[in-house]
């Protein structure tokens, strides 16, 4: 690959200029799942459209309507782009997101979350850095040193960039579906660079990801907001009843507690047991990443399995609870709480929410409460498992040999990435789970950063790629 050095020593060159890509980025709060941000989204598509013209890209936002339940709303436009279209070369589809989960310097961060802050030990902390601004910059900053270095790309890269994965990707699957056997025709393989090494130093490839099912559990019953010393004791009281319900879904040891869950997942192999020791991941790995050691495992090997192939319920939040300092003795008229299971193979989305439904109405019901119940589906998005013998595979992984001299370990996402399996399914085509950022990035939480080192090392892996899976498919 006598390409490779110019590019790798354009990166370098380059580097203070894509740094600056990145800080205009993350300077947009372009947070999906907040209503009066939604400008900011739609400004942050405009913005990544621009710059892939300027690299001599086409593009076209592709507007999606309105959001469904929130029909004041008009959807984020998706970015389909193109660069070369070469009938010589394979086609690469690239996916990435450009809206972000919420932050405000009140949740605890050091730093302004909308200001790109570079430490001392070459961290950049800002919300989006690593998820998913940073990778999709990365793409950019691939195509803008191979210009500068002179050398050519070796594929045609097709462009997906969506502002709607935070908050679950509404629209996507049905604008895959219709643009199939058009927009995405030529696509050979597909990649996304939009999760985290395992640890800090080795990189992944990824072959799978958990599911997503997002529920909330409504309970109202007084007209308003109640003096508790007036009213307490003579009325139920919703977060009372929400509490208990919220109590019965997992135990602190993380065991879904709902009936007939553990049912649906497949049993774990001797053959996919043997998968898990040697991967380079450590104990020590995990306690960094979870910022103390509060794991659940002692044993890195159940640790792995429990963020990989087991299902998981979190419980994310009370709306409508009381929850600013002070001591304000209010009785809530109404709340909300919110949770979701990370669901793996065999578990079938639908199967899922009818035992939580049957489950929380259960629960409910042994309360004999007056208040009202209402159980939703917030959203939900399903497991998705490739194989990782396909040149797809091969191809990235000699990239990250070339530039990081190590074999990458092959890894499966606790978190989820919905449009992996339309693309499958849609395109059938192989894709592949490229991650830039490192396990200690803290992407959801507050200080989400992205290494300098991983971003530009990063922007070298996603570039190299696009040469060896050249090379693999030809
Ligand atoms: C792994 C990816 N970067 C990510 O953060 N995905 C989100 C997707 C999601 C699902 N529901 C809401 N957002 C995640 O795993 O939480
Ligand atoms: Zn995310
Ligand atoms: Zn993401």
């Amino acid at each position: 690959m006598p390409h490779l050095p110019p590019f790798f020593s354009k990166v370098d060159e380059l580097q203070g200029k894509f740094i600056e890509r990145l800080s205009e980025a993350v300077a947009i709060p372009s947070i999906s799942s907040e209503d009066a941000r939604r400008p900011d989204v739609v400004k942050m598509g405009e913005w990544l459209a621009e710059q892939i013209r300027a690299l001599g890209g086409e593009v076209e936002l592709r507007q999606l309507g309105k959001q469904p339940g929130h029909e004041h709303l008009d959807l984020p436009p998706v970015l389909l782009g193109r660069y070369g279209s070469d009938p010589k070369k394979k086609t690469v589809l690239v996916y990435g997101h450009y809206d972000v989960q919420p932050a405000q310097t009140s949740d605890g961060w050091a730093t302004d979350p909308f200001k790109l802050s570079i430490d001392d030990k070459d961290r950049m902390f800002g919300r989006g850095s690593t998820d998913d601004k940073g990778p999709v910059l990365g793409w950019l900053n691939a195509i803008e040193a191979h210009q500068k270095a002179g050398v050519d790309i070796p594929v045609n890269l097709l462009m997906c960039f969506e502002g709607m994965e935070e908050n679950g990707s509404e629209g996507l699957d049905e604008l895959i579906e219709a643009e199939a056997k058009s927009f995405f025709k030529d696509a050979d393989v597909v990649c996304i660079s939009d999760n985290y090494w395992l640890g800090t130093e080795k990189p992944c490839l990824t072959y799978g990801v958990r599911g997503c099912n997002y529920y909330s559990v409504e309970i109202s019953g007084p007209g308003q907001d109640l003096h508790s010393g007036v009213y307490g004791g003579v009325t139920h009281e919703p977060m009372t009843d929400l509490v208990r319900i919220m109590n019965s879904l997992v135990d602190p040891d993380g065991k879904i507690l709902i009936q007939g869950i553990d049912d649906l997942v497949a049993p774990l192999t001797d053959e996919e047991a043997a998968l898990y020791p040697p991967i380079a991941f450590t104990m020590d790995d995990l306690h960094q990443s979870l910022g103390n050691q509060v794991s659940i495992y002692n044993d890195k090997n159940d640790a792995l399995k429990h963020k990989m192939r087991y299902p998981s319920l979190s419980l994310h939040g009370i709306e409508g609870a009381f929850y600013t300092p002070g001591a304000k003795t209010v009785i809530p008229a109404k709340v909300i709480g919110k949770f979701s299971i990370r669901t793996v193979p065999n578990m079938e989305i639908d199967d899922v929410t009818k035992l939580v439904q049957k489950h929380v109405e259960q629960e409910f019901a042994k309360l004999k409460s007056k208040n009202n119940m209402k159980f939703n589906i917030v959203h939900v998005g399903k497991w998705w498992v490739e194989d990782p013998n396909h040149p797809n595979y091969t191809g990235a992984a000699k990239a990250v040999e070339r530039v990081f001299g190590v074999k990458p370990d092959m890894t499966r996402e606790g978190g989820s990435i919905p449009v992996t399996l339309t693309f499958q399914a849609q395109l059938q085509k192989n894709v592949l789970l490229l991650p830039m950022g490192s396990s200690t990035d803290a992407a959801h939480s507050i200080n989400e950063k992205l290494d300098k080192k991983n971003y530009i090392e990063g922007t070298k892996l996603l570039g190299a790629y696009l040469h060896y899976v050249a090379g693999e498919l030809s």
